[in-house]
């Protein structure tokens, strides 16, 4: 799914945040939005992704323009297109672990319901195996972030929008993760990564530097 932003502007608080950005996300490629701190990467990621409005310029998703999608069309988008890996997590601490992943659980009581099998094979692949039943606030930070992975590998998504996705990670595990979402490429996805990390820019197909209103190709 071809995922754009339209001459986007942004303001917050009486300052311009984003001014005039235009970015084309293709199907099948890492597109990295990159940039000074503060230059806006995060924000226009949000914009992508219909959690934040735009004050000028277009939203396409696809070919149409959702620019004005209301709350249960962007709900729509959310539930059958997109997965999010961004900067807080969007962990429900209250919930189990498994919920946290299907975000799905049985019409009577906390049984979580979904493809069990995939999910322990997710949780295997993520390094949280056998931890289903756990309560999410038990996780520490850097299991936050691989539960957050998880979701978006399980939910299969065609819209991968992720927030630094290596920022707290060493060499090892930030190199399974840019293999991670380079896979969801390669498979066809749509696959849009705020970073400052340069061997996740070095992966991605192209690149877009915010703030400066002027597309790289790679
Ligand atoms: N909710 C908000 N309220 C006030 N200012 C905001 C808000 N969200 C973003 N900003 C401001 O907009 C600017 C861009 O922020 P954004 O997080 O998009 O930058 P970024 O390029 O992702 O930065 P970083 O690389 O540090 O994560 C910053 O100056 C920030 O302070």
């Amino acid at each position: 799914m071809l995922v754009e932003a339209e001459d986007v502007s942004v303001s917050i608080g009486g300052r311009a945040v984003l001014d005039g950005e235009t970015v084309r996300c293709a199907p099948g490629t890492m597109t990295a939005l990159v940039g000074p701190s503060g230059s806006g990467k995060t924000t226009l990621l949000h914009c992508l992704g219909l959690l934040l409005p735009v004050d000028r310029g277009r939203i396409v998703v696809g070919g149409d323009d959702v620019t004005g999608y209301g709350a249960g069309a962007r709900r729509r988008f959310w539930r059958d297109h997109a997965a999010f890996v961004l900067q807080d997590y969007g962990i429900m601490d209250e919930e189990s672990v498994a919920f946290n992943v299907t975000m799905r659980s049985g019409l009577f009581g906390r049984r979580v319901t979904g493809d069990l099998e995939r999910l322990a094979a997710v949780l295997e692949q993520t390094g949280l195996g056998g931890r289903q039943e756990e309560a999410a606030s038990h996780l520490s930070g850097g299991e936050k972030q691989r539960l957050a992975l998880a979701r978006a590998i399980y939910k299969q998504a065609g819209v991968v929008f992720v927030d630094e996705p290596t920022a707290s990670l060493d060499a090892v595990n930030r190199r399974k993760v840019i293999d991670l979402f380079a896979g969801f490429a390669a498979d066809g996805r749509t696959v849009i990564v705020s970073t400052h990390d340069a061997e996740m820019i070095e992966a991605c197909g192209s690149r877009y530097e915010i703030g400066s209103a002027r597309a790289v190709a790679a």
